[in-house]
């Protein structure tokens, strides 16, 4: 039996409701849920256990967790019309570069920005609790982030289609089929102008541009932090953080 071209499959409208499905389906906290959780905040006690903690400590404590929001962006990406069909190892490298930006992205949607907390652990934290990281400047830089995105106030069905597209990048390294990657982004970006041109809101798209080169330099300190954090305790990073942490930023 003949097969549509993975380019073909859904014009704008049908796509952007497979990759909003796709979202909902993947992401663990419903937008009501986090409503009710957003001023569930730490006590002073609480904070303090937190920042108590050893480097390593919590170093390993935060890749857990974040593993977690990552393994929801891979199961995203897995069900992103024109990502299945690409290589293996086409999908590897997307997600190697791209899935620390989208749970950034996500991160947006659990982000209060009245008390400038986000969520940890079940419940929201500022960027004091995250002391004992050493890395001030990363998590302020997240929390900027978060705090810049949340208020741009995009819909569920924006964000799908927004992470999409961030995922969908052909200028990433090591990609063997760029043409491929071009062709799936080309369809998405439609759907997203559709999107918003239907939102009325087509100013966002400059925006949410100039967002993704803040979020490229935000992946690039992650990075950095993660080896300098390495040096310091190979043997944590070896044997305590989760391997898919490791296998996707190390
Ligand atoms: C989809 O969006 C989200 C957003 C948040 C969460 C989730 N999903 C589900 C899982 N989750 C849980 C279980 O707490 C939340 C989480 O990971 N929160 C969190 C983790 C680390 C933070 O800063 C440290 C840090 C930041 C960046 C890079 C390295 C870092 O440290 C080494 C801040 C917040």
């Amino acid at each position: 039996p003949y097969s549509v071209e993975p380019e073909l499959q859904g014009c704008p409208p049908e796509l952007s409701a497979s990759i909003v499905r796709s979202h909902r389906e993947t992401t663990q906290y419903r937008p009501e849920e986090l409503q009710a959780l957003r001023w569930k905040v730490f006590s002073r006690e609480e904070i303090h256990a937190y920042q108590s903690k050893s480097v390593d400590e919590m170093w390993q404590h935060c890749a857990v967790r974040l593993t977690d929001a990552v393994q929801y962006v891979v199961e995203f990406a897995k069900r992103i019309p024109g990502f299945r069909q690409l290589g293996q190892n086409d999908q590897i490298a997307l997600l190697k570069s791209g899935s620390m930006e989208v749970v950034l992205v996500r991160m947006s949607r659990m982000f209060n920005t009245e008390n400038n907390t986000v969520f940890f652990d079940g419940k929201f934290a500022g960027t004091e609790l995250f002391k004992s990281l050493a890395c001030g400047d990363l998590i302020a830089a997240v929390f900027d982030f978060a705090h810049n995105l949340c208020a741009l106030r995009l819909t569920e069905q924006q964000m799908a289609v927004f992470t999409a597209l961030v995922l969908l990048n052909a200028d990433r390294p090591c990609l063997e089929d760029r043409e491929r990657v071009q062709r799936a982004r080309r369809d998405v970006e439609l759907a997203l102008s559709h999107i918003l041109h239907r939102d009325n809101q087509e100013s966002l798209l400059h925006k949410l541009y100039q967002r993704v080169q803040v979020l490229k330099s935000l992946c690039a300190l992650h990075i950095e932090k993660l080896r300098w954090f390495r040096q310091l305790y190979p043997l944590t990073v070896h044997s305590l953080f989760p391997p898919l942490y490791k296998e996707l930023f190390g």
